[in-house]
């Protein structure tokens, strides 16, 4: 299990300008597969232009698939310490079910982001799905344990919704409590513009191959 694990933390050696020219490059495809998403909720459109649609769906799909990779994306680091977590299904730039944007950092080490969750979140009528909630809160802790120099696997994650979360524009922030061993205890928020919707306390906790792997960074690896 371990050993698997570490076969996807990968140093591919990508330059800084091959990054970029990816991230330009299928940034812009998450996007529109995204609105796609919420289209395919949304359209009205009647079965005749639905059908017509599919048609350029399958070319596009015909496209994409003709030179591709297989399996998960894993973790991919290069010399600079830049690393692509880009499948991640909270924060993964080409992950388009990804609701997790851009990430900031403060001085003091919260970690936060301003997220819009549309109607594809959505689980009580016109509210955010607990899970998604759970989603965003089980990355941004795991981010701030991350960026304080504490990376670890999700060992216990404990999340208290105080009221419905709309959706809608969120906001979503983290912070390191303390640190006991290889375990990271940190806490965390949802918040709509009236307040806190859900907090959570993290438990992270680092496996011994990861401690092994994080001492050999001179600098805590920041996202993409
Ligand atoms: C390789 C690169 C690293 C370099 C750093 C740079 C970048 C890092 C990149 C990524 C970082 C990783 C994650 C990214 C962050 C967020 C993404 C979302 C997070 C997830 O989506 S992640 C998926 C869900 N997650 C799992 O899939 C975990 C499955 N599980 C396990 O992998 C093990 O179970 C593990 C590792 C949790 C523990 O295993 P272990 O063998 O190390 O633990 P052990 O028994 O030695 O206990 C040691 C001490 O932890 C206490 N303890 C044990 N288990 C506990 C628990 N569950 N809750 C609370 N406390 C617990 C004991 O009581 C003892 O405490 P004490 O020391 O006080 O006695």
């Amino acid at each position: 299990m371990t050993d698997s694990m570490l076969e996807l933390y990968v140093h591919d050696g990508l330059s800084d300008e091959e990054i970029d020219r990816q991230k330009a490059t299928y940034g812009p495809l998450t996007k529109d597969v995204r609105e796609l998403i919420q289209l395919a909720l949304q359209t009205r459109a009647d079965a005749d232009d639905v059908a017509r649609a599919r048609e350029h769906l399958a070319a596009a799909r015909e496209i994409l698939g003709c030179d591709r990779e297989d399996g998960p994306y894993g973790t991919r680091f290069n010399d600079s310490g830049r690393f692509r977590n880009w499948g991640n299904a909270a924060i993964g730039l080409r992950n388009a079910i990804a609701p997790i944007g851009e990430l900031h950092e403060d001085a003091d080490g919260r970690v936060w982001a301003d997220i819009h969750l549309g109607p594809i979140y959505e689980g009580p009528a016109g509210h955010v799905h607990g899970g998604v909630s759970a989603l965003l809160l089980d990355q941004i802790l795991g981010d701030a344990a991350r960026l304080s120099g504490h990376p670890g696997m999700t060992g216990t994650l404990t999340v208290r919704y105080r009221k419905r979360t709309p959706l809608g524009a969120v906001h979503v922030e983290a912070k390191l409590d303390r640190v006991e061993g290889r375990k990271a205890f940190v806490v965390g928020h949802v918040a709509d513009a009236e307040g806190i919707c859900v907090e959570a306390e993290g438990i992270f906790i680092a496996p011994v191959w990861m401690v092994e792997q994080r001492d050999s960074f001179a600098e805590t690896p920041r996202p993409e």
